[in-house]
């Protein structure tokens, strides 16, 4: 959601302004996106560094307004009733003033059981926390005796990411397929940039986000959708090439996998048993994290 400052500027708006213009225009993205089938919108609305921009004409004000819109997704506001939106936010909550991370929480928690779209917010985020994260998890992990380091793996990585569940858990996307940028900016600014690397179509838009509209979007959906096969094919060898990676780490193990790495269902040897064990535990933590500052 990038370019705020500017589009208010350019009107001679306060600050303050083009942010609280920038939190309609994601509402109104959301609802084109879920009436064309885009079941997951992941938005980029804080990154830790942005903690570093003046507090009181900028920050404050960021903060009471994504406090007043967490609080509506958790109250079912229209627009997450009318799509039947889970709501999930990601990144270091725990640098977040008490009423956000509070709000925050509860629209996790109270919209958890919506089961038709997902939308997740990244706050306050960078690509590089959420991987450092990921490492320390596993560091953990192996502490603790739960994960062997021989079974550190590029998945068991990317589970462990604050994307890396799957949709069943309050927490966990997977890959990106489409990235948007607005702003006119050619830079990913440490969004994403693990679950971008993977056949993902990446588009820079010359508009500032408050002036994002359906016909910004629409090209890229298209260009998606005609691109879908070869997408389907890099994803699909970019699998291969984990199975390779994964059975040539075991082949003294007699072991054998198929096409969707650690998922239920596979010939279960000690370590696959031992990486599930310990996948379902970084899930569940993971999930009571999310909901962890309810009020
Ligand atoms: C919970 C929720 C939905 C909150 C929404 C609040 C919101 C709109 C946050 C965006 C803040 C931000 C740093 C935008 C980037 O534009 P910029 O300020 O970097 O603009 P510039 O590129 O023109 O400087």
């Amino acid at each position: 959601m990038d370019g705020n400052r500017r589009f208010a500027k350019n009107r001679g708006l306060e600050v303050r302004h083009g942010h609280a213009e920038g939190a309609d225009a994601l509402e109104q993205t959301l609802d084109w996106c879920l009436k064309l089938g885009v079941k997951t919108v992941t938005v980029y609305a804080f990154s830790t560094e942005n903690f570093s921009r003046d507090k009181v004409s900028e920050v404050d004000p960021i903060m009471s307004l994504s406090t007043e819109k967490f609080q509506k997704f958790a109250s079912n506001s229209d627009i997450v009733k009318k799509h039947g939106i889970a709501v999930r936010v990601y990144g270091r909550l725990d640098l977040l003033p008490p009423p956000v991370k509070h709000a925050a929480s509860l629209a996790a928690k109270m919209t958890a059981t919506n089961s038709n779209a997902i939308l997740n917010i990244c706050m306050p985020y960078t690509s590089r926390e959420e991987i450092l994260y990921a490492v320390r998890t596993i560091v953990r992990g192996v502490e603790d005796g739960i994960l062997d380091s021989d079974d550190i793996s590029q998945e068991v990585l990317e589970k462990c990411f604050w994307t890396g569940g799957n949709s069943d858990s309050i927490s966990g996307s997977g890959d990106v397929d489409i990235l948007l940028r607005t702003s006119g900016e050619v830079r990913l600014s440490d969004f994403m940039l693990w679950q971008a690397s993977n056949a993902c179509q990446i588009k820079f838009l010359n508009v500032y986000w408050p002036d994002f509209t359906f016909w910004h979007m629409l090209p890229s959906l298209i260009q998606y959708q005609m691109s879908y096969s070869q997408v389907s094919q890099a994803r699909n060898q970019h699998q291969k090439h984990l199975n390779y990676l994964f059975s040539s780490r075991n082949n003294d193990k007699n072991f054998c996998c198929t096409g969707a790495g650690y998922e239920e269902g596979l010939v279960v040897d000690a370590q696959v048993k031992r990486v599930m064990r310990f996948l379902d535990a970084v899930r569940k933590e993971r999930d009571a994290d999310a909901i962890k500052y309810c009020p």
